[in-house]
């Protein structure tokens, strides 16, 4: 269902070019709905390639201009949950597998420039903000993580979550970067209801969307970037399958355009060396509990997409389809603690083992 939008926060997106859609979750109205029961989420894609200059704090600071800009919006349509595109502030440089100058829009979590410039939005907006950025964790040797910093709507930082899953696949060679996330899968009970993080390629990974929906997430945003020919194919089903299978609200975010890189890099498979990872596709969406989706954002444009979540429905689609209550999970832990033994041996039953029936 269309949600209908503020005319100024209309006229104020397209002032600032760029695309502003909203949408409504319905629920049946809970009988023993406890507050809070609504979140108004919106997730933004955004192309940083016009804002590039070369690798400096300028380029930081238009990144943040823009975000300031879309950020204002979604308060004028009363957004009180927002997440941005992962590494939302910089190139996404992991392509080129170089090191410098991309390592240096490393930023501390905990009290670096982009979260202190977020604590600011959430502050001014009174709206909790999922800021994905490459970390550096100063207490810890300085190493790199990729990472989401969740931030109150009080301004103060709750925490964060990083990236469980590194793609080893095509041009995405993060693991030059960063490791594992190695803080599992916090949820984070906000004033609007419990949020996870699920980053980029964590989405082919139906057991990283579980264990966030285990630890009770009502909302798991994915903040991503990806690109057409890799993986467009699968972007519709991802996450509106996992909103189904963990009776949750899924939404998905990925940057738009194409971004050019100085030096030219291989994909290590023969081909032409390029400068360029390909065209990242946007096409952010939000699914429910039910199945049911939003039309995608644009392919093409910076934009924001605001929606109405009605959180009983994640109750009312797990009393329905009971998932939780028939997922048997300890016979799958059970089995999996086998499976991951160097000595397992996979339970295959084989015919010439089976004994023939007897003639007599
Ligand atoms: N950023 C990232 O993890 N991209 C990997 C490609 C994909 O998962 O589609």
């Amino acid at each position: 269902m269309n949600l209908d939008l503020p005319r100024e926060a209309l006229e104020a997106a397209s002032q600032r070019n760029f695309e502003l859609k909203g949408y409504a979750f319905e629920a049946a109205q809970g009988a023993a709905a406890m507050p809070p029961d609504r979140a108004r989420g919106a997730g933004s894609e955004q192309n940083p390639a016009p804002h590039f200059c070369p690798c400096g704090r300028t380029e930081v600071s238009a990144l943040h201009k823009r975000i300031g800009e879309i950020a204002e919006v979604a308060a004028m349509c009363g957004v009180n949950i927002i997440c941005f595109q992962e590494a939302w502030n910089m190139p996404f440089a992991f392509c080129t597998r170089e090191k410098l100058p991309w390592t240096e829009f490393a930023e501390s979590a905990e009290d670096g420039l982009t979260t202190r410039f977020c604590q600011k939005l959430a502050k001014k907006h009174n709206m909790v903000v999922i800021s994905p950025i490459l970390e550096r964790d100063r207490d810890h040797g300085g190493v790199l993580w990729n990472t989401a910093v969740v931030i109150s709507n009080s301004g103060l930082v709750m925490g964060k979550t990083r990236k469980n899953h590194i793609p080893r696949v095509g041009d995405f060679n993060e693991s030059t970067y960063y490791m594992e996330g190695n803080l599992g899968h916090p949820v984070f009970q906000t004033q609007f209801g419990r949020i996870a993080v699920n980053i980029c390629y964590g989405r082919h990974h139906p057991l990283n969307w579980l264990m966030y929906s285990i630890n009770g997430a009502e909302i798991i945003f994915n903040p991503s970037a990806t690109i057409g020919e890799l993986s467009e194919s699968l972007w519709p089903i991802e996450a509106r399958n996992a909103a189904i299978a963990n009776h949750c609200f899924t939404c998905a975010l990925n940057r738009v355009g194409q971004e050019r890189f100085p030096n030219e890099f291989t994909s290590g498979d023969g081909k032409k060396a390029h400068h360029d990872l390909g065209y990242f596709y946007g096409s952010s969406y939000v699914a429910a509990p039910d199945g049911s989706r939003t039309p995608g954002l644009s392919r093409n444009q910076d934009g924001l997409l605001v929606t109405e979540l009605n959180l009983n429905l994640c109750q009312q689609i797990n009393d329905f389809w009971t998932f939780k209550m028939t997922g048997r999970l300890e016979m799958y832990a059970r089995e999996l603690t086998e499976a991951v033994k160097p000595n397992y041996s996979p339970n295959i039953v084989k015919e010439d083992l089976v004994l023939p029936p007897s003639s007599g």
